[in-house]
């Protein structure tokens, strides 16, 4: 973020308005309706240093106005487009409607709401709530500039074997952890990728692009964790599996130039329990106590060691 210096002191700020709810239907004349529910952020830098300093807002741009402005860009959207293009249309708009603000930064969360099936048909208006949510963030400058960042939130996940966790060298007098060869693995996966497009003018022109890749990032995610339907792929720890996730994104994606995943490690307990007389109940991998708390964390991320980023 750009400082300023002010009355001898540097000054960073910007403005913006959050948890801007918004949901839009377009109805195509067959009667097939399609709905989207987004939840925007919008945060703006510009100059507007006065309405810090004194009794002067006549630079700032209403955090109403910011809000009123989803709505009315929301109705001009006479297509379907992704959550990427609305972030995307949206920031660019304030940077070119007001000549105060140098930079947006806008960020969106979609709701998984899916269409039903009913007698095996797609129903032609009526929609269920998913799990994983679809994130974007947009950030362009006045100069035409972009970052743009998709996600995968709550994409929980878990497999029941081919999980092991061995050969921990770094046993010492707290370790109480045996070699785990058998066991649950379990996880929400969150995945941030950027794409390599750095200008507003280079932006795929594909409507829906964005969308069609976030589905096809989140079935490389998934069948990278899973492995094959019916022999799986072994992992030896979350952190390699992550990685596995993450290298796989990149290589199939040549527009992705950085994936970071979060990836906690959700501990399913060996139950065994026994009173005095012997075992209730001995743990044969089969009997778990599922937890969250504690759990491990495990994060990283990737990007091309000649990307601009
Ligand atoms: O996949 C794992 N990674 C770890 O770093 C770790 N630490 C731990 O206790 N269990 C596990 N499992």
């Amino acid at each position: 973020m750009a400082h300023e210096v002010v009355e001898g002191f540097k000054f960073e700020q910007r403005h913006g308005k959050e948890r801007v709810r918004v949901a839009r239907v377009w109805k195509t004349p067959q009667g097939r309706h399609f709905v989207v529910e987004w939840r925007v952020g919008i945060s703006l830098f510009s100059d507007c240093v006065n309405s810090y300093l004194r009794d002067d807002n006549s630079d700032i741009v209403a955090t109403d106005t910011m809000k009123n402005t989803v709505y009315a860009k929301a109705k001009e959207c006479s297509d379907i487009l992704s959550v990427e293009d609305f972030a995307i249309l949206l920031a660019k708009h304030f940077v070119s409607f007001y000549q105060k603000v140098t930079g947006a930064i806008v960020n969106i969360v979609e709701k998984p709401w899916e269409r039903v099936t009913v007698d095996g048909q797609p129903h032609q208006h009526g929609f269920k709530l998913g799990s994983e949510k679809h994130t974007a963030e947009a950030i362009v400058q006045k100069s035409g500039s972009l970052q743009l960042t998709s996600g995968i939130e709550g994409l929980s996940v878990l497999k029941t074997t081919q999980a092991s966790f061995l050969h921990l060298i770094f046993a010492d007098k707290y370790t109480a952890l045996p070699d785990t060869r058998e066991r649950i693995l379990a996880t929400e996966v969150t995945a941030l990728w950027r794409y390599s497009y750095e200008s507003l003018y280079t932006l795929p022109q594909k409507p829906l692009y964005f969308t069609d890749k976030y589905l096809e990032v989140k079935t490389v995610l998934a069948d990278t964790f899973f492995g094959p339907p019916n022999t799986g792929v072994y992992s030896p720890s979350v952190q390699n599996t992550l990685y596995l996730m993450a290298k796989a994104t990149l290589n199939r994606f040549p527009d992705i130039a950085y994936v970071h995943l979060k990836m906690p490690n959700l501990h399913f307990l060996p139950v065994n329990i026994s009173n005095k007389d012997g075992p209730i109940v001995k743990f044969e991998d089969d009997v778990y106590l599922p937890t969250d708390e504690p759990h491990g964390s495990i994060q990283a991320s990737l990007s091309r060691l000649w990307s601009k980023l």
